[in-house]
């Protein structure tokens, strides 16, 4: 089954950013192509000038956040509709820098989730326990309650949306949780959104342990942050061989 590889800039990147994109392009195999999806989410000023670049590498691009309003008096935010305006076919909403830093929770990751869906984006959709959680065997209730109420009403524009699990603890630490502890929680998001949605792993993702992440059941793809900043880097991801578990 195809992958689904997604970078996650965070707030990396200036003019110039574009020769990653075709570097990126460059490096990919026709059968790269073939067993993954690849998606770059940079940030939003970047998505203009990345737009031509990307098209060109085949390689579809995505924003970091989203406003639950199309427009209006938002200062400093920026809206599903800009960002599907400047060529992005993807959101990520609800990242755990989001909701920690600014108190997003998971009542409006919905509601930017479903703005997403009416502007025409796909919403990639992160969850993801606390260290004290995951120290406390809490995991898979914090995240089975945080994709419950995160999850949008299908209805909305046919409704197709991804989910991310990305336990904080594992995030920019070089720490990834045991092969176990990654299909149980996958495994109860699985319950919640049905076996269409592709459920993607993020944290700590490398060229080195993605080919075995990749192998477990239940997980879609990735969302990679610091590996996806150079194209090399990233390319070794992508390139990783896992194993179909059916
Ligand atoms: O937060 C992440 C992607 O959204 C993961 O970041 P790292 O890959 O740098 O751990």
């Amino acid at each position: 089954m195809r992958r689904l590889i997604v970078g996650n800039w965070k707030m990396n990147g200036l003019r110039g950013a574009e020769k990653e994109i075709t570097r990126l392009g460059e490096l990919l195999t026709p059968d790269d192509r073939k067993r993954a999806d690849v998606v770059v989410c940079p940030p939003a000023t970047l998505l203009g000038c990345l737009v031509e670049e990307a098209a060109a590498a085949g390689i579809e691009l995505g924003g970091q956040n989203c406003h639950i309003r199309p427009s209006g008096a938002h200062t400093g935010e920026v809206s599903a509709e800009m960002l599907a305006d400047a060529g992005a076919k993807w959101c990520i909403v609800g990242h755990s820098e989001r909701r920690q830093d600014h108190g997003e929770r998971s009542a409006l990751v919905r509601a930017k989730a479903e703005a997403a869906l009416r502007a025409g984006l796909t919403p990639i959709i992160c969850v993801g326990e606390k260290p004290e959680d995951h120290e406390a065997g809490r995991a898979e209730a914090v995240v089975g309650s945080q994709i419950e109420v995160a999850m949008p009403n299908i209805g909305i524009s046919g409704g197709r949306f991804v989910t991310a699990y990305e336990p904080i603890w594992a995030v920019g630490t070089g720490v990834v949780p045991r092969p176990s502890h990654i299909e149980a929680i996958h495994a109860r998001i699985r319950k919640t959104v049905g076996p269409d949605t592709p459920i993607l792993y993020g944290g700590s993702v490398k060229g080195k342990n993605a080919g075995g992440i990749l192998s477990i059941p239940n997980v879609d793809g990735a969302l990679i942050g610091g590996a996806s900043l150079k194209a090399e880097d990233f390319h070794e991801i992508i390139s990783a061989r896992w194993t179909d578990h059916g």
